[in-house]
């Protein structure tokens, strides 16, 4: 059975609500040592200071600075510091991805210092997070979640703009089994190489005149974060004609890690946690954890929010060849963590029940373990 990820109760956070005034805290009904106490919390947050940690690339550099803002625009009484650090990920450029074996290469480090004091916060990208974290580590907050939707973006000078137009032998640019798996099945003449190096490197590979990729697929998430939209020249998800594309857990949200029971820095983080996208994340996070046993798989999913309070979830399990593939699609009410939790654990039993477990299995067989690729 899946390990239940909870995210701390936003609903405790009686001294920092900022929609509370001034004038009502201290409102006269309020027993003297209340207010006192409140006061000196109040006191002890103005000189308080929050390190931020972060990887150093471009991409993670601009999502720290993102949270910060929001941070910044809800309690601006606190100071902030960003730290940028290089992980063994970011270290290592030229190790095949699939010799590194488990995520944690990307956040090893900064969970170190999380743990250590030097670090208050640390800002992931959900989709780069291993789904059991070490232990006193937990997710404070996700934030509302950016575009999850896997994107083409062609080379610069090609008149395509879509897979189906480019010809027999073409190469697309992708690090992620999960990808070309996914549109193997769909379109079994193009070829499939790996770019390594983050979003930057990758574009500058692509567009180089002797470059060998037609297009590469990405995130629409880090592209746009990046200010790079423009170039992203078709969406890839099930309900655009042509795509048929499930995006990775976690996909386009960040998540920010706390250490367990900071309950300071938890009442802090409350005001930007984003519900919607927060649930969303732990159900294909709970799907994730209940496939994948350990190890790292080629597992897409796109959830979607069909009216207030009812989740729609499809996944698809894939052999790397993308000969064989197991997909399923269900509709639940969720409404809090648990729900999320048991949604993708219910997923997970109706892929298996169709047969995942046998595409699983050959994949775990054959070692080393794929990864998605944490170079963002
Ligand atoms: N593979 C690394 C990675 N991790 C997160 C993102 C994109 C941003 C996000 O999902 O929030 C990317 C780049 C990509 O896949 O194109």
């Amino acid at each position: 059975m899946a390990t239940h990820e909870q995210l701390p109760s936003t609903s405790s956070r009686p001294i920092l609500d900022p929609t509370v005034s001034k004038q009502e805290k201290s409102s006269k009904d309020e027993a003297p040592s209340t207010a006192l106490k409140r006061n000196a919390e109040e006191a002890s947050l103005s000189t308080q200071k929050i390190n931020i940690g972060t990887r150093r690339s471009a991409l993670a550099v601009v999502q720290a600075e993102m949270i910060m803002k929001e941070l910044k625009k809800a309690h601006p009484e606190v100071t902030y510091e960003i730290h940028a650090m290089a992980t063994m990920g970011d270290k290592n450029q030229t190790t095949a991805l699939h010799d590194f074996g488990a995520k944690s290469l990307w956040t090893h480090e900064l969970e170190a210092q999380l743990l250590d004091g030097s670090l208050d916060i640390v800002v992931h990208c959900l989709k780069d997070m291993p789904t059991q974290l070490p232990k006193k580590c937990t997710i404070g907050c996700i934030t509302e979640r950016e575009d999850p939707r896997d994107v083409v973006v062609m080379k610069k000078g090609l008149e395509y703009k879509t897979l189906g137009e480019l010809p027999d032998g073409a190469i697309v640019g992708t690090s992620s089994v999960r990808r070309s798996a996914q549109v193997k099945m769909k379109y079994p003449g193009l070829k499939f190489k790996d770019v390594r190096g983050n979003i930057g490197t990758r574009l500058a590979k692509l567009d180089a005149e002797d470059s060998e990729y037609s297009c590469l697929i990405l995130a629409a998430a880090g592209i746009i974060r990046m200010d790079w939209g423009h170039r992203i020249t078709q969406y890839l998800d099930s309900k655009t004609p042509g795509g048929g594309l499930l995006h990775a857990v976690g996909q386009g949200a960040l998540a920010i890690e706390v250490r367990e029971g900071d309950d300071k820095i938890a009442n802090i983080l409350a005001d930007l946690n984003h519900k919607d996208s927060s649930l969303a994340g732990l159900a294909e996070r709970s799907l994730m954890r209940t496939l994948e046993g350990g190890c790292s798989v080629p597992i897409g999913v796109e959830t979607t929010w069909i009216e207030k309070g009812k989740l729609l979830m499809k996944a698809i399990v894939v052999s790397l060849d993308g000969k064989e593939s197991v997909e399923t699609e269900r509709l639940e009410e969720i409404l809090n963590e648990k729900d999320a939790d048991q949604f993708g654990w219910d997923v997970a039993q109706a892929l298996v029940e169709k047969g995942a477990s046998k595409i699983l299995e050959a994949i775990n067989l054959n070692r080393p373990i794929i990864e998605e690729g944490g170079g963002a």
